[in-house]
């Protein structure tokens, strides 16, 4: 138990962050009028070294020509082992209208790597004079950045997200797939005849979501890339959901609709949330600190766990 109360993350929502290639302009427009929360528009692996140049320029017309309604905007910059980071950066900060919200670190290994495009960051938008200072995103990806996730999420108060980047990391662990995301065939426990399906990304997860939720920082699960199995996405999302992490991307349109649904409390879940406040207002008016509710126990940890599932309520609500 520490004396420090945990600090609450952005209040923002973040079911569903949809990406696309900086070089493929013509989707853009797409991406605006899409329902994700967050929109992704990519320079890193989706583009082509040779694009890079023209993807930088393209993005940055149109983060100031989209209309891109009430959408966090993000643009995913190279990784600090390319040279194409720093041109990143300044070009975007100098450049880009202040529509744009956050910058999403791929690959970060340390805190230091959060402190080195912190550093840059600050100076442009001190030259510029930009008003809306720029949040940062990271991904884990790595092997380094699973070890650092916590000084990762602690390095700059920019922080407002952090995602697992499963196909980086399964390279980065020399880990046996080239799958993206969701059940890996070959990760089962086998007991008497039977094989029972275990989950690879679990212990990464739950690790982004612990650091996360020390510093404030949203905890956010990557992409899944068989686009076509909507069930394989529903059940990777829904294991996130329940361990804590707030949303997922899409790699592809027909991801965001799924995304939502699951980072979406239900009806039946906020109407029990509300239930439990009520019933445990009851108890403290009695004096009580538990008391059964459908019969089973809620107590005081009760209160906050319903308090979750209705600030999420009430974020959706107020962005209708
Ligand atoms: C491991 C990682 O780093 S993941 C993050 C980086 N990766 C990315 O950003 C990839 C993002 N996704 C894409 O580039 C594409 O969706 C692809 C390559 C997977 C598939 O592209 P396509 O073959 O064009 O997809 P498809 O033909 O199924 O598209 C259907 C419709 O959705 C549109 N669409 C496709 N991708 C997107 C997108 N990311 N955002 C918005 N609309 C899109 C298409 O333009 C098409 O529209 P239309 O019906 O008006 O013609
Ligand atoms: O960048 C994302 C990943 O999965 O790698
Ligand atoms: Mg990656």
């Amino acid at each position: 138990m520490s004396f420090r109360t945990q600090p609450l993350p952005a209040a923002r929502l973040n079911r569903c962050q949809l990406f696309g290639p900086g070089s493929r302009s013509e989707l853009f427009e797409k991406m605006a009028k899409s329902a994700a929360d967050v929109i992704n528009l990519d320079l890193e692996d989706s583009v082509a070294p040779d694009d890079k140049d023209n993807a930088r320029r393209q993005i940055i017309q149109a983060i100031g020509d989209v209309d891109w309604g009430n959408k966090t905007l993000s643009v995913r910059i190279n990784g600090l082992d390319t040279p194409f980071w720093y041109r990143d950066v300044v070009d975007l900060l100098e450049n880009a209208s202040d529509r744009l919200d956050q910058i999403m670190i791929p690959k970060a290994g340390n805190a230091s790597d959060i402190y080195a495009v912190d550093a840059l960051v600050t100076a442009v938008e001190k030259a510029k004079g930009r008003k809306k200072p720029i949040a940062f995103e990271a991904i884990i990806e790595t092997a380094a950045g699973i070890c650092h996730v916590e000084e990762i999420a602690a390095a700059s108060p920019r922080m407002q997200a952090i995602s697992l980047g499963a196909a980086d990391f399964a390279a980065s662990m020399g880990m046996a797939t080239t799958g993206i995301g969701g059940t890996q065939e070959n990760y089962y426990m086998h007991h008497q005849g039977q094989q029972y399906w275990s989950d690879p990304w679990h212990w990464a997860q739950a690790k982004i979501v612990a650091a996360c939720r020390t510093h404030g920082v949203l905890p956010v699960d990557g992409p899944f890339g068989d686009f076509s199995d909507k069930d394989g996405f529903r059940a990777q999302a829904l294991r996130s959901a329940t361990l804590g992490m707030v949303g997922k991307w899409a790699i592809h349109p027909s991801q965001v609709a799924l995304s939502n649904e699951v980072f979406s409390p239900s009806e039946k879940a906020v109407t029990e949330a509300r239930e439990i406040l009520a019933a445990m207002d009851a108890a403290k008016k009695a004096g009580a600190g538990a008391t059964v509710y459908k019969g089973r126990l809620v107590d005081i940890a009760s209160i906050k766990q319903a308090e979750v599932i209705v600030r999420q309520a009430e974020l959706i609500a107020g962005n209708q």
